[in-house]
């Protein structure tokens, strides 16, 4: 469906315009051996080595300047110009911030990374490769007929100035056209990729009629665009036709005119002369979408120039302003009037937050849905920043140090626990920093060294895509043991409990409670059974502390909101 034929055309046009190229000269010296014979009449051996000679040395020198032309062209320029833009745009994409992916369809990114990288690879220099060929053919093929009949002169000039004209209507409306075709192709991509993610939600749900139908649609909006496309080629084809007849009938009748009323015009001269100006509308055909697409490939390069200058997220680490390898030491926590949103002209969803953990304490944040716990979370890993206040960690300002500092030093076990399509050593140790028996004890530890020991391969056995053959629990386990292998002082759990059946929630309790006793512990919590027994409760309400507390206290307090959270959770349980 979404193919770019264009290209290879242009690739075609290229390969044989590069025989045409290469036999120019050749051509012209065939022309110039034949005159001689015409005008000696003879086939005298040795002249005749002496032209095969030079005809061969023309050839393997055509040859060698191609070839030559090519590697600078292909490996040389091109290799090295999409190696870059490609690194840029990785490196930009990779370090954009948050409110970047939120306002950015994941179709428009994948374009990026598919056709517009693509052209960029390809495009250019296939376009530019075809287009300094074609321009250079077209100008000796016009020199050539002009020499060998200098009154095409008066026909040349009046069609060039035709062709420019054809050229300035053509260019900007196939420009426009192949946007669109571009918009929808990745308007397309981006219902595929819905589709794909939530094809479990569709089929539970009975929509894949709907998502069919939106799928359709896209495809016609995707082949209408093409068309239109497609027209502006054929309008322009049948006039290059017609231009190139005319080039062709005015060089016919001017040889004729001058073979029979002057009796001057050399035959193989002529000949040569008809042959190009047969083949002279392939070549204008040609300059013409080598420049659009030339045009079009650097509109890629453009946008990918965009998106690899997009705002980036703050430095990985700041020289001259680094942690030390132990902080932090104790894991206090202190948000400072504090607040944060997730795009400059958003609302705040964090609002002067202020409040201490002290080290090693447990506490659960709750919340109604909405509230801002997740957007917490966030603040803390600094994928929001804030926009005033601050947030201490023993003491230190976390603004101040890199980003890659602040997130080594914090360990998350997500709600839904990530892994990638890696082996088990991969996901706990991305960075081959830990020894195997460090991994297997972190395993031993979460008591999932006796499954991962009955796959048979041990370490290296393969993750699938997302950790599916892993349950949800075991992932969440995985998780835990990657915090236990970076060993930090603070560690969040956001709503970790929530998917998971309770005995392996126990477990995983367990677990937290075991490994995580000198650790800062803050607890994302949808259960409020998991909290009821930590330090402090912290109450969070439309992105502000409601309550802080322990938990006796505001239970204490039958119209604190903590005990309306409890009452409502236990009336939903006896409901259940
Ligand atoms: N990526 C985002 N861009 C803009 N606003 C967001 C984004 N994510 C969350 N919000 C807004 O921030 C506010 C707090 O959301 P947050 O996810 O932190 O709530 P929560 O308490 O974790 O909810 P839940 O319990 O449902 O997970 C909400 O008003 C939400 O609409």
């Amino acid at each position: 469906m979404f193919a770019a034929g264009d290209l290879t055309e242009i690739g075609e046009k290229g390969v044989n315009l590069s025989g045409g190229q290469k036999a120019l000269f050749g051509n012209l010296w065939l022309a110039h051996w034949a005159e001689r014979n015409d005008k000696s009449n003879a086939g005298d051996d040795t002249v005749s080595a002496y032209f095969l000679a030079v005809y061969g040395a023309l050839a393997a020198g055509s040859a060698t300047t191609m070839a030559a032309s090519m590697l600078v062209l292909w490996l040389r320029c091109s290799y090295s110009a999409s190696q870059h833009t490609h690194q840029k745009l990785v490196r930009g994409i990779i370090r954009s911030p948050v409110s970047f992916f939120d306002t950015t369809p994941v179709g428009r990114i994948l374009g990026l990374f598919g056709s517009d990288q693509t052209l960029v690879d390809e495009g250019v220099p296939a376009a530019a490769e075809a287009g300094l060929k074609a321009v250079s053919q077209a100008l000796v093929s016009l020199v050539l007929i002009t020499m060998a009949m200098p009154a095409m002169l008066v026909v040349l000039i009046p069609l060039g100035f035709v062709y420019a004209n054809l050229q300035s209507r053509f260019i900007p409306i196939a420009r426009h056209a192949r946007g669109s075709v571009n918009t929808a192709r990745n308007i397309g991509i981006s219902s595929i990729d819905e589709a794909l993610d939530g094809a479990a939600t569709i089929r539970a749900y009975k929509r894949q009629e709907s998502f069919e139908r939106a799928f359709s649609t896209c495809t016609e909006s995707y082949a209408r665009a093409w068309w239109t496309f497609l027209c502006p080629n054929r309008w322009l084809a049948t006039r290059l036709d017609l231009l190139s007849a005319a080039i062709v009938c005015t060089a016919a009748l001017l040889q004729v005119t001058m073979q029979y009323v002057f009796n001057g015009a050399s035959s193989s001269y002529a000949g040569l002369s008809l042959t190009y100006a047969l083949a002279i509308v392939g070549v204008l055909n040609t300059c013409l979408r080598s420049t659009m697409m030339v045009e079009l490939s650097l509109i890629s390069v453009e946008r990918i120039r965009q998106y690899s200058l997009v705002k980036p997220e703050a430095e990985s680490a700041v020289a001259g302003c680094r942690p030390t390898e132990l902080w932090p030491e104790h894991g206090a926590l202190e948000f400072v009037r504090y607040s944060a949103r997730y795009r400059q002209d958003a609302d705040l969803v964090l609002k002067d937050l202020s409040f201490r953990i002290e080290a090693r304490n447990k506490v659960g944040i709750v919340g109604r849905t909405g509230a801002g716990k997740s957007s917490l979370t966030l603040a803390l890993f600094r994928i929001i920043e804030a926009a005033s206040g601050k947030i201490l960690i023993d003491g230190r300002d976390t603004a101040q140090y890199g980003l890659q500092d602040i997130r080594s030093r914090l360990s998350i076990i997500p709600q839904d626990p990530l892994m990638f399509a890696a082996t088990v050593r991969e996901n706990l140790d991305p960075l081959g920093d830990y020894t195997d028996q460090q991994i297997w004890s972190a395993l031993e530890r979460v008591r999932l060294a006796e499954p991962v020991r009955s796959k048979g391969e041990g370490l290296e056995y393969g993750v699938a895509q997302g950790g599916a053959n892993f349950s949800v629990g075991q992932r969440q386990l995985f998780c835990i043991a990657r915090a236990l292998l970076k060993r930090t002082r603070i560690l969040i759990l956001d709503e970790a409990t929530a998917a998971i059946d309770s005995s392996t929630d126990a477990v995983v309790q367990e677990t937290i409670r075991r490994e995580f006793g000198e650790c800062t512990v803050l607890t994302i919590a949808h259960r409020l059974d998991t909290i009821i027994d930590s330090d402090k409760v912290l109450v969070i309400d439309n992105g502000s502390v409601a309550e802080y507390d322990a938990p006796e206290t505001l239970l204490a307090d039958w119209s604190s909101m903590f005990s309306l959270l409890v009452a409502e959770a236990r009336a939903g349980a006896t409901a259940a």
